[in-house]
């Protein structure tokens, strides 16, 4: 059995295509500011304190490089993961046909049939540049049972909700969590 503390640990890793403003998204969570310039991601992992239900969680967001359809997806990125969030921007349709591939990916690799996982449409700021309906994106995410919501990172909306989503999502499958361990990190001896 983990210990106690160890069951409200949270790792979430953020995917997505490049330039679909994962990093912005994440540092407006962490730090409250909007970065109008774009630096591309390596890898890069940031801590908070999340309330949600009445209980703290520690939750790791690690902030991946963007992801073509020719991309390996990172074992780091599947194992000892316990949510995902996975990004499109509304304002390109290619960045929603991505978020299909790094979900077969995910599911793949970590030999799942779901997994824990928030689809977010992001830049809605940009309303004059939409590609991508609401409608479209939260189809996608209810054929993925997945969590959907809208953000900007700009004008802060919708961005904490993501985190909430996220933890929504690892919690309605709280058995197989229960040991603070998500299914992909486990070994099991037959
Ligand atoms: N208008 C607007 N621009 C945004 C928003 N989020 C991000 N951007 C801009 O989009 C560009 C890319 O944002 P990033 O957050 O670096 O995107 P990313 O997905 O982390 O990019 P990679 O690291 O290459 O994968 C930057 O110029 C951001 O300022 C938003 O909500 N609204």
């Amino acid at each position: 059995m983990a210990p106690a503390e160890n069951l409200k640990k949270r790792k979430i890793a953020v995917l997505g295509a490049r330039s679909v403003g994962k990093s912005s998204l994440i540092v407006q969570f962490i730090e409250n500011q909007f970065v109008e310039s774009y630096y591309p991601t390596i890898e890069n992992t940031f801590a908070k304190s999340v309330k949600y239900r009445g209980a703290e969680y520690d939750c790791e967001v690690i902030d991946t490089a963007g992801q073509d359809e020719f991309s390996i997806l990172n074992s780091k990125h599947a194992i000892g993961i316990h949510g995902y969030v996975l990004v499109y921007s509304v304002t390109s349709r290619a960045s929603l046909d991505m978020i299909q591939v790094v979900y077969d990916k995910i599911i793949d690799f970590c030999g799942v049939t779901d997994i824990p996982c928030v689809i977010v449409g992001s830049k809605v700021d940009l309303e004059h540049s939409r590609q991508v309906s609401p409608a479209e994106g939260e189809k996608l995410a209810q054929e993925m049972k997945a969590g959907w919501v809208e953000t900007s990172a700009k004008t802060n909306l919708n961005v904490a909700k993501v985190f909430e989503l996220c933890l929504a999502e690892i919690e309605k499958r709280a058995p197989r969590n229960q040991t603070g361990e998500p299914q992909a990190s486990r070994c099991v001896i037959m």
